[in-house]
């Protein structure tokens, strides 16, 4: 388990200060793949090395597995680093080393013994899918193959935490899922607690179970991914949530039925199976015309969003909304809004 106690860390600029991260309090349970979002400067990066202590705590405490780290220096910092890896956006592979003697070197530095070194290598090579690949130089992979080294390499010394700094940013849609895919393999197969900086929503919805989201900072919300991609609170989880949704409709579309008669719909799929859509019409004498409809997969929970349009008058409309919304996840109404 990590936790963080009202952490805050500035960096000291010529006039000031900067609060880069903010009276941060959040648990990240075992075992959990966590996902850190926000905008650009947020401080997720900063609030992510305080766990490695590559960056330290201005005040607040980091507790990982019931230890403050806080006062770790020397060999025990060196010992407790052995348990976190770490992946980056651009890799950070060493260029002039064979794909074998990069997975080497945490070992070496580890001072594994020479003999243990090569089936080490080997198996890590396996978890990856590079087995081939170990005598080739970095410049000769593609992406998805340089992350997988960056990968076999984070957990040669058997980390029990892997932290990614946006690991698939520099990575196409389709590298993307299968880097995922090998992250979530390795989560389910060892235990590991992975914690991904993303600004990608679809990241997080794809194998993340809990979320937290930054703003200047602070958290302004913590929790399931479900719960939050579904249902946000806060404005600027809203905001970061629908920026990642593309749901704009033809201008003529939003005349032809009035912007506040266009709704969109969030439901869980497990409701698709009620007649929500056709008891609101019936009960509310409205027509409903659908716009757009589609089912993503949150945390591998289906989830629905259906734009519609609610014509009517104009009491029976609120009505059917109010209706709908009850029976639902969320509803939002106003075309502009979404
Ligand atoms: N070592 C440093 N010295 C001074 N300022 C820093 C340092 N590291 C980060 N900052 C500043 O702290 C703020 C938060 O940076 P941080 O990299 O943590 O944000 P982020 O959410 O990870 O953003 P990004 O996705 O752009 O990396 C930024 O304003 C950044 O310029």
């Amino acid at each position: 388990m990590i936790q963080f106690k009202n952490v805050s860390v500035s960096f000291p600029q010529k006039n000031g200060e900067l609060h880069a991260v903010n009276d941060v309090t959040l648990h990240i349970g075992k075992g959990k793949i966590y996902g850190l979002v926000g905008a650009s400067g947020a401080g997720k990066s900063t609030l992510l090395r305080t766990i490695n202590f590559l960056e330290q705590p201005t005040s607040g405490e980091v507790i990982v597995d019931g230890e403050v780290i806080n006062h770790l220096r020397g060999e025990s910092l060196r010992r407790y680093r052995q348990n976190i890896g770490i992946i980056f956006q651009h890799f950070n592979l060493a260029a002039n080393k064979t794909v074998r003697k990069n997975v080497e070197f945490p070992l070496r530095a580890a001072n594994v013994p020479k003999g243990e070194i090569k089936g080490r290598v080997d198996e890590l090579l396996e978890l990856v899918g590079l087995r081939d690949k170990s005598e080739e130089y970095p410049a000769k992979l593609s992406g998805g193959q340089k992350q997988r080294v960056g990968i076999a390499r984070a957990l040669a010394n058997n980390a029990n935490i892997l932290l990614c700094d946006e690991a698939t940013s520099a990575l196409d849609p389709e590298t993307t899922v299968s880097i995922l895919k090998l992250l979530e393999s390795i989560n389910q197969k060892y235990g590991i607690t992975i914690i991904m900086i993303t600004h990608e929503i679809d990241v997080v919805k794809m194998i993340c179970n809990e979320m937290a989201v930054m703003k200047d900072g602070s958290v302004v919300e913590s929790g399931k991914v479900i719960d939050i991609i579904s249902k946000p609170k806060n404005e600027f989880t809203k905001k970061l949530i629908s920026n990642s949704e593309n749901y704009e409709l033809p201008s003529e579309i939003i005349t032809q039925f009035g912007e506040k008669n266009i709704i969109k719909i969030t439901y869980l799929g497990s409701e698709a199976t009620e007649p929500i859509l056709s008891n609101a019409i019936k009960t509310n004498n409205v027509d409903i015309s659908i716009l757009h409809g589609k089912i993503d997969y949150i945390s591998h929970v289906p989830v629905g969003t259906l734009i519609v349009s609610v014509q009517g008058d104009k009491r029976d409309v609120e009505n059917a909304i109010d209706y709908i919304r009850r029976k639902t996840l969320r509803v939002e109404v106003g075309a502009n809004e979404f």
